[in-house]
């Protein structure tokens, strides 16, 4: 993608920007890889690799308005729409990185998606949430929220934005629509989950030895505090072990110390435990991903496959390590300050166990509808966004059918049903904030009314009831630690269910490297097609071939004709085996293509596809792409001549030209030459050439005829012709007509057929 980024705003205030990299005069943002930086003015071209999806957010969040056009303020999401819709395309590609590709359903930080639901709350600041109420408000009451920035939350999840239709999809990917609400609690799942971290059970012992021990020292404050009042209020009380005041003093400061050590290395080692478990499960992910078949695909959202990748793996690293931890300290806080209550005064914790549970309950409850709103608003806020990105993705139509006042409107409509009900949140969580910090005050102050009459009597000390109360604070919290636990650990079964459906799919087409497959030595490259029907699985009711048969002799040349959408591509599909027919055989070398290493068959292939796809680097690493072992420049150098692609040597870094994403910086017709090279450096037996549907100017087509010359002798090339007349030179065509083989034979020969169908379609296509 190119960077260009001319605001003089960023330029003046980088402490704004936190997430981009000052270089040579210019942002950038971290990761970016940057060249060929333009004089004279602030403006930088780059190529940006991935960067994590928070930290886009963070950047969409904190774009400087000069960038935007008007206030980035999500509130005013419209303004932002309406701005960037009129930017000139240029600058354009620079908002669209900063955008997401994929709408968050429960991860926005800051603004007005804060969408922690009050029963959440608890789960909040993780490793950091040494939160223990040490004053008498509201938030030591179970279940109340303090916190209202989602930041932390790791229930994320990210939802498609594809426009792909909803009938389209399978059961597989309505299951991750769905998203983990509807997860159901079972053994097998947790147990799944569970082993997921078990290669972690040194790091994570360790941080469960420092988790006791600085719960202990957590536990321990009030006890301390207590007897801290007692000693400087009243002379008769003394320090405990018979130290004297100045060492008691001492022992606790290093008692607090060795606390809060221990906590650091909790926190560090839990975090590098998840850490480990989201990049297992990354990259194995990402792994299982790419073996599927392509009918898998055709069936799939990218984008929910993506957030598959990206999120479910952190929810269920997090949920793994973060959770557990945080579930185990609320575990040991509650049941050690429900045994000191009990020691100090029996009667009270009575009194205290009458009062909050039947709060926490209705907080519990309420908590849940809040957090049914949020859920909403969130789903109205992925739609929204849908229109944004799509919109924004195709600029060029919607500046070239001046349709940006219409598709503010769209926005606008959506933006206004997400500000309902984010309304409707922010009214019933300040009734449910206000109305939880009443009734833990109220509860507080019945406390003290009964404890200050047992103090007046001397049933207690004063620093017994501080004590007393902070316990009750700190039960209070660990409680509403533990509520929130269960849910998280029910978000991570959820996301492990997705990810291991994901990672125990067994592709329908293997990769076939066991020991029955078969490699073919020497291949000689006949090709059959034997009674083949063939359906794509995404329909498959309507069969695109139907009992077709053909023979291709090695080293021929066949073009494939036919009116769009009668089969042609799929051909080529079935031959580098993306599909496999419902019925009948495909055979090389007259071996059944399924019996073959689907590894090396491949590998026997070159494919240069209609709009060839070359990836982000360089041309010599888009030449070099997919080769085994080492290549050498010259044998680059050589591909590249042969494919007729001089003009790298006109480019600035010859071969190591950058080529940007998906080779936008190379004209179509250059790209199909590189792509040649690439088809060239490959050696292959067959090769598979689909030409472009796109006009090619005639200097062009003459350089592409050439470097095809080059490519096509001695090999089985299929040529899936779109313009009839660059059929003339093959040794035989095929003419579907519908699926099926309607003529076969040489161009002249079909020519020469008076009322032939392939003779009507080169007719057809001379008049138009
Ligand atoms: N992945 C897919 N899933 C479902 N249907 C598909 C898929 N790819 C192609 N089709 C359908 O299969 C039919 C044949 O498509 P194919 O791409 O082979 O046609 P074609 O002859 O190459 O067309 P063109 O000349 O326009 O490129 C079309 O009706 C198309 O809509």
């Amino acid at each position: 993608m190119q960077l260009v980024i001319m605001s003089p705003t960023l330029l003046q205030s980088p402490s704004r920007f936190p997430f981009l990299t000052w270089r040579s005069g210019c942002f950038i943002p971290p990761g970016t890889r940057w060249h060929s930086p333009q004089p004279r003015i602030p403006l930088l071209q780059g190529q940006l690799s991935r960067t994590p999806f928070h930290r886009l957010h963070t950047c969409r969040s904190s774009l400087p308005p000069r960038c935007l056009g008007r206030s980035p303020s999500v509130t005013r999401g419209t303004d932002l729409l309406h701005g960037t819709l009129r930017q000139p395309v240029r600058t354009f590609r620079f908002l669209a990185y900063f955008l997401p590709s994929r709408v968050p359903q429960g991860q926005r930080s800051g603004s007005t998606q804060a969408t922690v639901s009050p029963d959440q709350a608890g789960a909040h600041g993780h490793d950091s949430h040494q939160q223990h109420p040490t004053s008498t408000d509201a938030s030591s009451v179970p279940a109340v929220a303090t916190s209202t920035t989602a930041e932390h939350n790791p229930t994320a999840t990210l939802r498609s934005t594809s426009p792909t239709p909803p009938s389209t999809l399978t059961q597989e990917a309505k299951k991750a629509e769905q998203g983990s609400t509807l997860t159901k609690f079972s053994w097998t799942a947790l147990r799944r989950l569970v082993t997921l971290a078990r290669p972690e059970y040194k790091i994570l012992g360790g941080a469960v030895s420092l988790l006791l021990l600085s719960s202990t020292v957590t536990m321990s404050v009030p006890f301390a505090m207590g007897k801290i009042i007692d000693i400087v209020s009243s002379t008769s009380t003394n320090p405990p072990f018979g130290l004297s005041p100045a060492q008691f003093f001492m022992a606790l400061g290093a008692f607090f110390v060795s606390g809060a050590l221990a906590n650091s290395g909790r926190v560090y080692l839990i975090r590098l435990a998840g850490e480990r478990v989201i990049r297992r499960l990354r990259t194995l992910l990402f792994s299982s991903l790419l073996r599927q078949e392509i009918g898998f695909f055709d069936q799939q959202r990218t984008g929910d496959l993506v957030s598959r990748l990206a999120n479910d793996t952190t929810v269920v690293g997090k949920s793994l390590t973060h959770n557990i931890s945080d579930g185990l300290r609320s575990l040991m806080m509650a049941g050690a300050g429900l045994s000191m209550m009990f020691y100090m005064s029996p009667t009270l914790t009575g009194i205290m166990l009458g009062i909050v549970p039947p709060i926490s309950i209705a907080a519990i409850v309420y908590g849940r509808y809040i957090r049914h709103l949020s859920h909403q608003t969130q789903t109205a806020l992925g739609e929204s966004t849908k229109v944004v990105e799509e919109r924004l993705s195709n600029i060029r139509t919607v500046q070239a059918f001046v349709t940006e006042d219409k598709e503010v409107g769209v926005y606008r409509e959506r933006v206004d049903s997400v500000f309902q009900l984010a309304k409707k949140e922010a009214m019933y969580s300040a009734f449910f904030f206000g109305g939880a910090g009443l009734a833990g005050n109220l509860a507080i102050m019945a406390m003290l009314g009964v404890g200050g009459n047992m103090v007046m009597q001397g049933g207690l000390t004063v620093g017994e009831l501080t004590s007393f109360l902070l316990y009750t604070a700190y039960v209070g919290g660990s409680l509403s630690g533990l509520t929130s636990f269960y849910s998280e650990i029910m978000k991570g079964m959820g996301a492990s269910g997705r990810l291991f459906d994901l990672l125990d799919r067994t592709p329908m087409i293997p990769r076939g490297t066991s020991d029955s497959s078969t490699v073919l030595a020497p291949l000689h490259g006949r090709v059959t097609f034997d009674h083949v029907s063939f359906a794509y699985p995404t329909r498959t009711q309507s069969e695109i071939f139907h009992d077709l048969s053909f023979a291709v002799a090695p080293g021929t040349v066949v073009g494939i004709a036919g009116a769009s959408g009668t089969g042609k591509s799929t051909i080529a599909a079935l031959l580098l085996r993306f599909y496999d027919p419902q019925r009948g055989t495909i055979r090389v070398d007259g071996v059944d293509l399924r019996e073959l290493d689907l590894e090396w068959w491949r590998r026997q292939i070159a494919t240069v596809s209609q709009e060839p796809v070359l990836f982000a680097g360089t041309i010599a690493e888009n030449v070099a792409y997919g080769l085994v072992g080492e290549v050498t420049e010259a044998q680059i150098r050589e591909a590249l001549v042969q494919a007729h692609c001089g003009f790298v040597e006109q480019l600035p870094d010859g071969i190591h030209t950058y080529v940007g994403e998906r080779g936008v910086s190379l004209s179509g017709g250059q790209k199909q030459r590189v792509a040649i090279a690439r088809a060239i450096i490959k050696n292959p037996h067959i090769l598979i050439f689909d030409e472009a549907t796109s006009a090619l100017d005639s200097e062009n087509e003459h350089l592409m005829k050439e470097a095809l010359s080059s490519l096509t002798r001695g090999r089985t090339v299929f040529t899936i012709a779109h313009r009839l007349s660059t059929l003339k030179s093959t040794d035989l065509i095929l003419c579907l007509d519908q699926g099926e083989l309607v003529e076969t034979g040489t161009f002249s020969h079909l020519m020469e057929k008076p009322d032939g169908y392939f003779k009507r379609l080169m007719e057809y296509q001379m008049h138009h």
